[in-house]
């Protein structure tokens, strides 16, 4: 029964990647395959020793998969085993590794780890079997290298041994004890172990002697040369499509090689000190391999359940062989010897519990980063240096295309006279007879000959090779051997016949005129569908272009703006409004060409190399054709005058812009030039330099033009894209400079007002004390419409009487009120938004707080007069004596009440003034505080109306 199938699904179908390495990436893995692990068994001849010691050998092979115990001296009988392979003594190494390791061995190439071991009790020929199998693998693995000659290999080698549970380096002898360490995405790694990378097939087998000589080997009973260690010996194999196919992925895996120890009974091998040490850290540690082994076979396939890899460093360096991304196979070497029966028993029941073990191995695909940016470098190098070399054989493709067109359509002009001629020929041949027929007045006429008629005939063959192509070589052979058929035959024709055949000859010279003009037609769609779309993109551009040149024209600044006078100022702030409005417009045009542009690549066929330079270059940082931070640049955001977007951008660069390519590149009628009026017509070139073997095929040279079309139009939507940015940016600091000049505007305006009303007050007191009458008058009137403070009001009444100094407070004070007043009047229909909640209520908590200061004002009017006062008061504001509280109130609310009376302003500032205390020469208030702030922080209570005020002014 075969149980452990090797995997033979096609790598395509496995898929990938559970391993990373450092400097590479991997993909998503989409698929992985199980499979057990390959179980074969070898049994050695009988050693010297067993011989001499006329040991028997114990088992039988009844068939290739089969072996059993023979039923010797009456001892228990076991078996049959079953295995993928059973190789008897006679069996080579050879054999082994064919049946039972090479094809694990070779899935290494392909991107599969793979693992191949030796299990077996000592004495019974690992270290044989696996020297044997490394040999062959390390042959085979380079026989397909060499055969595999569309990728590059790049091996590495590293080897370990586990000497009594401690992992030394194989390669590095002078490390002592290397530790393991889990990696999240690596698994167990070694740390610090050393990997060399493999020259040949020579170094690598150099390395494998030199590993064999660094093992721990030892002398016990039962060996010479008894393994003392776990040997692994690691190949990791990367492998990549050749640099030139642009390919970026590569297989990466590792080929495991592991010379287990040998399990041992210290009775058998006489093992004593050192010896017996080593054997039993072999023992255990090959038991903790048999317990995963059984634990993993148990479990069938489903790791369910815990799995004591970590019980000893061989299980977990060898994890993922044994139940993880791998395919492995073990050869369990027996003894033949009746004297080992028990021994090799043991090893059947552990292969017995390996072949129920599943891997799950993949293709471990990855990206090699470096390799993927190398290779996106030397592309976009390779299409830069296309779209800006005048040398026209840096577009081969594209020239040989024209040219072969224009051959055959050459070709066809010169079958078209050719069938002219032929066709005149016939006609004059055709008078000739009539003329002899005539001659012979009547007399019997004789058909065509049948040769003519078969040679004036088009057979179907001829029709299909006339229709077929634009080739029409073979069409123009057969015409030309009738041709020379009717010139044969001019004694005996039927002139009915050569009508008709004249009528079947211009029927065809027709046709061969109607598949030139279809040929003309098709070779002007094809660039014209190249051109009309990138010609509609470049013009777009190109118009942009001059609209940027124009915006640079009018966009233009000086670092320090010169203030002249108020008018040139405003001039300035006009003009970048202006501005404004362009950028706007230019962003608009912008998205317009983005569309277009988007569109022509819409309406190009899919092509994988231009998609492939499409989202790669992204990765890469593209340098601008012009430096953003000099606007003299502009002009170079076209790159060059030899792009595919050339016709516009040649004729831009031609006639207004000074361009940054090769001088070569801007000489009329020159090389470039001429690529340029390829692009966008067909012409019939005849100095193009192009050489018959850069000719490739159609689609090919397609994808090109469409890859250098795409590339062109997107670096200059690049370009453009960041010119506008840094407009903008400009425009940003425009804005900003503007906000300063609006600054300087109001600045100066208020200069020129203080200095006109200085010189009036200098010059004229009285025009002065007229303005100030009048103002004060309006501030008053004001103060009462948005019911401002009553103290506010006094303070600021006593303290400025007219003095020229006080005009700055003054003004300040209209200018506030007024604003306070125009958004008081509209606060109706004002919007929340604007002017918040506490502006909202403004109004009413202005009447509330103003209602509060008076009865604040009434309890002062106790306190601070005397009762004579207080008479006094009331009688000159005529208050009836109704009752103090009344009386007191009545006075308060006549104050400040009639912002037209004059006298009824003095008096109630006097009042109020006595109320709270202060005196005209301003004892307790300042001038300053009314420039800016209005309420006096102690007193907030009464001051709210101004707050408010002050918090609505800043808005
Ligand atoms: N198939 C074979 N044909 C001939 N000789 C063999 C074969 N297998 C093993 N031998 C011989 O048997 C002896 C023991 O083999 P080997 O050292 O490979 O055993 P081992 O299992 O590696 O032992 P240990 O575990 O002690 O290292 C060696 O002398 C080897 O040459």
């Amino acid at each position: 029964m075969v149980i452990g199938t090797p995997v033979t699904t096609p790598l395509s179908k496995i898929v990938r990647t559970p391993s990373r390495v450092p400097g590479s990436r991997r993909t998503t893995p989409s698929k992985i395959r199980e499979e057990k692990i390959l179980v074969t068994i070898r049994v050695r001849p009988l050693s010297p020793k067993e011989q001499a010691a006329y040991d028997l050998i114990a088992w039988d092979f009844p068939d290739e998969q089969t072996i059993v115990s023979k039923n010797l001296n009456h001892e228990r009988h076991t078996g049959p085993y079953s295995f993928d392979y059973v190789f008897d003594p006679t069996c080579s190494t050879s054999k082994v590794y064919e049946q039972g390791a090479r094809d694990v061995a070779l899935s290494a190439l392909n991107g599969i780890n793979a693992t191949i071991f030796a299990y077996g009790q000592t004495s019974s020929g690992k270290t044989f079997t696996m020297r044997g199998i490394t040999e062959s693998a390390v042959n085979d693995i380079y026989e397909r290298i060499k055969l595999t000659t569309e990728r590059d290999f790049v091996l590495k080698f590293s080897a370990l041994e586990i000497y009594n549970e401690t992992v030394v380096d194989l390669l590095n002898r002078e490390s002592v004890s290397l530790r393991l360490l889990d990696d999240p995405e690596k698994g167990v790694i070694v740390e610090k172990q050393v990997e060399e990378i493999v020259k040949d097939e020579e170094h690598l087998k150099t390395l494998i002697g030199t590993v064999e000589a660094h093992r721990q080997v030892g002398e016990t009973a039962l060996n010479d040369k008894s393994s003392r260690s776990h040997q692994i010996i690691r190949l990791t194999i990367e492998s990549s499509i050749r640099e030139n196919s642009g390919c970026v992925k590569s297989f990466l895996a590792t080929l495991n090689l592991v010379d287990l120890a040998g399990s041992e009974r210290a009775s058998q091998t006489s093992a004593d000190g050192t010896r017996l040490k080593e054997g039993s850290h072999i023992n255990r540690s090959l038991l903790t391999l048999t317990n995963v082994i059984r634990k993993l076979s148990c479990s069938g396939g489903k790791r369910s359940g815990h799995i004591p890899y970590r019980d000893s460093k061989l299980t977990r360096i060898l994890q993922s062989s044994l139940g993880g991304n791998s395919r492995t196979a073990i050869i369990c070497t027996l003894s033949p010897a009746l004297s080992h029966v028990e021994q090799s028993r043991n090893t059947l029941c552990f292969a017995t519990s390996a072949k129920e073990v599943t891997t799950t191995a993949q293709v471990n695909m990855v990206v090699a980063e470096k390799q993927l940016l190398k290779h996106l470098q030397k592309e976009v190098s390779r299409l830069e240096a296309e779209l800006r070399s005048p040398d026209p054989a840096a577009s081969p493709c594209l020239r040989s295309l024209l040219i072969e067109k224009e051959r055959k359509i050459q070709k066809m002009e010169e079958e078209m006279n050719e069938l002219k001629r032929q066709r005149d020929l016939a006609q004059s041949q055709l008078e000739l007879e009539r003329r002899s027929k005539k001659e012979l007045k009547g007399s019997d006429h004789h058909g065509p000959s049948r040769q003519v008629v078969k040679c004036l005939s088009f057979t179907p063959e001829d029709e299909e090779v006339s229709g077929a192509s634009l080739s029409t070589n073979l069409g123009r052979k057969s015409l030309l051997e009738r041709q020379a058929a009717i010139r044969r035959s001019t004694n005996s024709t039927n002139p009915s016949m050569l009508v008709h055949e004249i009528r079947k000859l211009e029927m065809r010279q027709r046709q061969l005129g109607d598949e030139a003009n279809h040929a003309l037609q098709l070779l002007h769609k094809e660039f014209a569908s190249h051109r009309i779309g990138s010609q509609g993109a470049t013009e777009t551009i190109a118009k942009l272009f001059s609209e940027i040149k124009e915006l640079q024209k009018i966009s233009y600044i000086p670092e320090q703006i010169e203030i002249k006078d108020k008018a040139s100022l405003k001039e300035e702030i006009a003009r970048l409004r202006s501005q404004e409005s362009n950028i706007a417009s230019l962003e608009q045009k912008l998205e317009n060409v983005q569309r277009s542009i988007d569109e022509l690549v819409m309406h190009l066929p899919s092509c994988h190399e231009s998609a492939d330079s499409r989202t790669a270059p992204s990765k890469k940082k593209r340098v601008l054709p012009f430096n953003l931070s000099n606007t003299s640049n502009i002009p170079n955001i076209i790159r060059s005058p030899c792009s595919p977007m050339s016709p516009s951008s040649c004729n831009i660069v031609e006639g207004e812009i000074e361009n940054r390519a090769p001088p070569e590149c801007n000489n009329v009628g020159s090389a470039g030039d001429s690529f340029c009026s390829q692009l966008g017509t067909p012409v019939k070139s005849k100095d193009s330099n192009c050489t018959p073997g850069s000719r490739q095929s159609n689609s090919v040279n397609m994808k090109k033009m469409q890859t250098m079309f795409k590339k062109a139009a997107e670096d200059n939507i690049r370009s453009i894209k960041a010119y506008v940015t840094e407009l903008k940016e400009r425009v940003a600091k425009l804005q900003y400079q503007k906000q300063l000049l609006v600054c300087q505007v109001l600045e100066l305006e208020a200069n020129e007002a203080a200095s006109d009303e200085a010189d009036i007050s200098d010059q004229s007191p009285l025009s002065w004390h007229l303005v100030f009458e009048d103002q004060r008058q309006q501030i008053i009137m004001l103060w009462h419409l948005c019911h401002v403070s009553l103290v506010h009001r006094t303070q600021f009444y006593m303290l400025f009487k007219g003095d020229p100094s006080d005009q700055i407070y003054l003004e300040v004070e209209l200018r506030r009120l007024t604003w306070l007043d125009e958004h008081l009047a509209g606060l109706g229909n004002a919007s929340p938004a604007l002017l918040g909640d506490d502006a909202a209520g403004y109004v009413s908590s202005s009447i509330k707080a103003l209602k509060q200061e008076r009865e604040y004002l009434a309890k002062r009017v106790s306190s601070k007069l005397n009762a004579e006062e207080r008479e006094m008061l009331y009688v000159k504001w005529d208050i009836p004596p109704d009752g103090k509280q009344r009386r007191r109130l009545q006075l308060v609310n006549k104050l400040w009440s009639d912002p037209l009376n004059m006298q009824n302003v003095r008096d109630s500032a006097e009042v109020v003034a006595k109320l709270v205390g202060f005196c005209e020469t301003g004892e307790h208030v300042s001038k300053e505080m009314f420039q800016l702030n209005f309420v006096s922080p102690s007193d907030k209570k009464t001051w709210i109306g101004w707050n408010l005020i002050s918090n609505l002014l800043h808005l």
